[in-house]
């Protein structure tokens, strides 16, 4: 039977989606995402997408789309959209992450313009950890372009006040996110991934991933196995083709003053506390 590869990669930490789903040509087609990672930004979303791959009835886009939260793709349409996905056969679910729509304003209405049922997955991180980890790719690509950077205090602190304007402290109030999303999804069509268990143990939050989906449970043990020198976990797809992700995923941060992440800590118990009664779970952050 003649195969096709499911989807090319144009996208420096997309590169192993595109490598191990070879499809028979006469049942592929391109459809919309029945599932959308919509968030948060840093919080773990490269990691589940590539796990949830891991599953033979999931295939997922390589990289980012940005089509409900830019408005030039979005003004290119759905047949553009649809195009950005891998082919699938029947059954099959297309996945695709952009952390950028967690925060968008326009996105939640235009996703549900295209299909009201679709299952949506959120995976957030301690809020701290993921502003500091936003901050770390943000110096990193300002570094790699020898442009000037800030330390992260500087940018923190105005006149001794947190500058809550940050986008970085902004993209970590998960509550104000999620009041826009739940305006147009119910509670139970956006599924809470913790991203620090996604690091620690990834096959439980595998699990409940794939019953979300409503898929058999396929992902295994054996699909993961811990990388000493990575620091995570990293995948073991088929044939035994092993793989982990990127060398922007796992960075190390940069040390932060003990003063600031206090000030952070207490800056956020309340936003966090409205995200733990909303989505009526708690999480285990600073
Ligand atoms: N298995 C595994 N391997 C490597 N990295 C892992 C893994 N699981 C979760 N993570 C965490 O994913 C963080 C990056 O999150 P995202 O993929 O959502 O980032 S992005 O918004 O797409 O840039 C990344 O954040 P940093 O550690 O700050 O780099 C990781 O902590």
């Amino acid at each position: 039977m003649p195969l096709i590869r499911a989807a090319v990669s144009h996208h420096s930490e997309a590169s192993w989606l595109s490598s191990h789903s070879m499809l028979p040509v006469k049942a592929i087609g391109c459809r919309n995402p029945q599932a959308i990672i919509i968030g948060v930004r840093k919080g773990g979303t490269r990691a589940l997408l590539e796990m949830l791959n891991l599953h033979p009835d999931v295939v997922a886009a390589t990289s980012e789309v940005h089509f409900f939260d830019q408005d030039e793709n979005y003004d290119k349409g759905l047949a553009w959209y649809r195009s950005q996905m891998p082919p699938s056969l029947p059954g099959q679910v297309t996945v695709e992450k952009t952390p950028g729509y967690f925060s968008s304003l326009k996105a939640p209405e235009r996703v549900h313009a295209m299909n009201s049922s679709v299952h949506l997955f959120l995976i957030v991180r301690d809020p701290v950890e993921r502003l500091v980890s936003d901050y770390t790719q943000v110096l990193h690509n300002r570094q790699e372009r020898d442009k000037p950077y800030q330390r992260l205090e500087n940018i923190l602190l105005r006149g001794g006040q947190l500058n809550t304007q940050y986008k970085a402290i902004q993209r970590s109030l998960y509550a104000v996110h999620l009041a826009r999303w739940l305006r147009f999804f119910p509670l139970g069509q956006i599924h809470v991934v913790d991203g620090g268990n996604l690091i620690r143990d990834p096959l439980p939050e595998l699990r409940r991933a794939e019953r979300f989906l409503g898929l058999p449970p396929r992902i295994t043990s054996a699909n993961f196995y811990f990388n000493q020198t990575k620091g995570f976990y990293c995948l073991r797809g088929e044939g035994g083709l092993q793989k982990c992700l990127d060398e922007s995923k796992g960075r190390p941060h940069p040390a932060v003053e003990g003063t600031i992440l206090e000030r952070l800590c207490t800056f956020f118990s309340r936003p966090n506390e409205d995200f733990f009664s909303m989505v009526g779970k708690t999480f285990n952050w600073c």
